[in-house]
């Protein structure tokens, strides 16, 4: 890198983070250098990899310095050393999004606290913009404030971004009370196979709302505004229907009573949202919600949504594959009690502590410290159930741990038609993995994991649980297209990193 452009990217680097607001050693710890190190790159004193520079375009959310950020970001990972330490688990994506659709119930202020930063919620964020929200990260914690207009502007939504998302669909609750006709593009989200959006329609019809699919998107029109007049039954206790339910339930003009609700980790979170809102909502944790409407949410609220369960399983999967000694800090255990119960059945050892309250007040955290342990295959076949069960999200994760134990293990993911078909990807990596049929899977274990290189299936949890074997294998394994991790996971490689993982992230350009 010649003088000239070592000093122009520098001070690209200056304007980008005095743009955001930071100072040189919030940039330092977004990146995991120090201050003075910054300091040389911003004079131009510093030789600059292209992966840096992807790094702190990142970091900054900059357009002028992604240099290198243009192509898709693939990770090389050397595997087979044991990780080491502890880790905090970040803030729900699904929490996250849902409560992002919850604050156009709200024409006060929302501040939403340690937002995960990640690419399903950025999604949603560009969707919000589009339409006239007004949204700003506030500081280096992901704190995020969030603005409602007066009148929303749907007609420049950004198509693009909401078809890349499922979450989306969870805009038709609060729509429905400030909007007579709008349309929404159809839902994208992972290729999980054919995934009902029946439910939904069925769910806000007693509130009034009529949605049509029509070529490309939903026409949704409001024939009155009226709570039901019986209790809403969720003919799927699925958490986003039982989400919109809630909210149109929470913006409208009476009581509604919510059956076989989903009181999953982030119908919870929103629940307790809402009440802070100004919402009365009894029932939450249960499959009976009653939501006592209103017509006029306006408050200057401040909430931090929890930790998020999905996460936690992936980082104790990581530790269990590679054979270390982690803890795992702010783990929702009320969300992850049936996994741990299994994983000790296996032979897990791990031990956890007290529980202590989350900054929402509601969910009850625990950190958990897993150790090295000869696991062996459950007598009967691993499989999902809506919560209180084992979670559907977590399901993927026991495919490497049950490669990682002793016999065979049947795997049944009744829920997607897709998603078990993706764990033989596994075997790339040495695991012995057998389609029985496009639901169920057979694992043998143990396994000896060696490297390869693998691309992202389209879906989150199976392409971490790859990831999460190229950990455990010797040599350098290349995982290609990652954008799907960056979904639902916040700066994933450098966490593993922190926990002495060997993760490059390198781009095409
Ligand atoms: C943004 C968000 O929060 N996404 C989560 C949410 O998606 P979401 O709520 O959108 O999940 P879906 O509605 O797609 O439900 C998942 C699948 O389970 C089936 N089903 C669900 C409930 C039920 O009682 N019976 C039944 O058969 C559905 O038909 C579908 O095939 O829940 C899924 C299931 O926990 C999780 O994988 C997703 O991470
Ligand atoms: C299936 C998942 O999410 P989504 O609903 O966002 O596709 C997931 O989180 O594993």
């Amino acid at each position: 890198m010649t003088d000239d452009y070592r000093r122009r990217i520098g001070k690209l680097i200056r304007d980008s983070r005095q743009h955001r607001g930071w100072t040189q050693t919030q940039l330092a710890d977004a990146l995991g250098t120090s201050q003075s190190a910054v300091n040389r790159m911003e004079r131009g004193q510093q030789n600059l990899s292209l992966e840096m520079l992807a790094r702190i375009g990142e970091a900054l959310d900059s357009e002028i310095v992604s240099l290198g950020t243009s192509g898709p970001m693939h990770l090389r990972v050397v595997g087979g050393h044991p990780l080491s330490g502890s880790i905090d688990v970040k803030s729900s994506k699904n929490a996250g999004v849902a409560l992002l659709c919850a604050s156009l119930l709200n024409r006060g202020r929302t501040v939403l606290r340690k937002v995960a930063r990640i690419e399903e919620v950025n999604r949603i964020l560009e969707v919000l913009n589009s339409i006239g929200v007004k949204t700003r990260w506030l500081n280096a914690d992901n704190d995020l404030e969030i603005l409602r207009p007066e009148i929303l502007d749907l007609g420049s939504i950004d198509e693009v971004a909401a078809r890349r998302t499922r979450s989306v669909l969870m805009f038709l609750g609060p729509l429905m009370h400030s909007e007579d006709v709008f349309e929404l593009p159809y839902a994208g989200g992972c290729d999980l196979g054919a995934r009902t959006v029946e439910p939904h329609m069925i769910a806000l019809r007693p509130f009034g709302l009529a949605v049509k699919a029509t070529a490309g998107s939903y026409h949704a029109t409001v024939e009155s505004r009226t709570a039901p007049v019986r209790p809403l039954v969720l003919t799927e206790r699925g958490d986003t229907v039982t989400e919109n339910a809630l909210l149109a339930a929470a913006g409208a003009d009476g009581v509604t009573v919510i059956r076989n609700a989903s009181p999953n980790y982030m119908v919870q979170d929103l629940c307790v949202f809402l009440t802070r809102l100004g919402v009365r909502i009894d029932g939450i944790g249960t499959t009976t919600l009653t939501v006592h409407g209103r017509t006029d949410i306006s408050a200057d609220v401040d909430y931090a949504p929890s930790e998020d369960p999905i996460e936690a399983m992936s980082l104790l999967t990581a530790a269990i594959v590679t054979g270390s000694e982690i803890t795992v800090r702010r783990a929702p255990i009320e969300f992850l009690e049936i996994e741990l119960a299994l994983l000790e059945e296996m032979g897990l050892d791990y031990s956890r502590t007290e529980e202590y309250p989350a900054a929402n007040g509601h969910t009850r955290l625990v950190d958990i410290t897993v150790r090295p342990s000869v696991l062996h295959s459950p007598i009967d076949k691993i499989h999902p159930m809506p919560f209180p069960g084992l979670n559907i999200d977590n399901l993927p994760f026991f495919a490497a741990i049950a490669a990682s134990a002793q016999g065979a293990t049947m795997i049944h993911d009744w829920v997607y038609d897709k998603r078990a078909i993706y764990l033989t990807e596994l075997t790339k990596l040495g695991a012995r993995v057998q389609l029985a049929d496009p639901h169920r899977v057979y694992v043998e274990g143990p396994t000896r994991w060696s490297a390869a290189e693998v691309i992202c299936p389209p879906a989150l949890r199976p392409a971490v649980v790859i990831l999460i074997a190229m950990l455990a294998a010797k040599g350098t394994s290349v995982l290609r297209n990652v954008y799907v991790i960056n979904r639902g996971y916040e700066d994933l490689a450098n966490r593993l990193n922190q926990l002495g993982a060997q993760i490059e992230i390198f781009r095409d350009i």
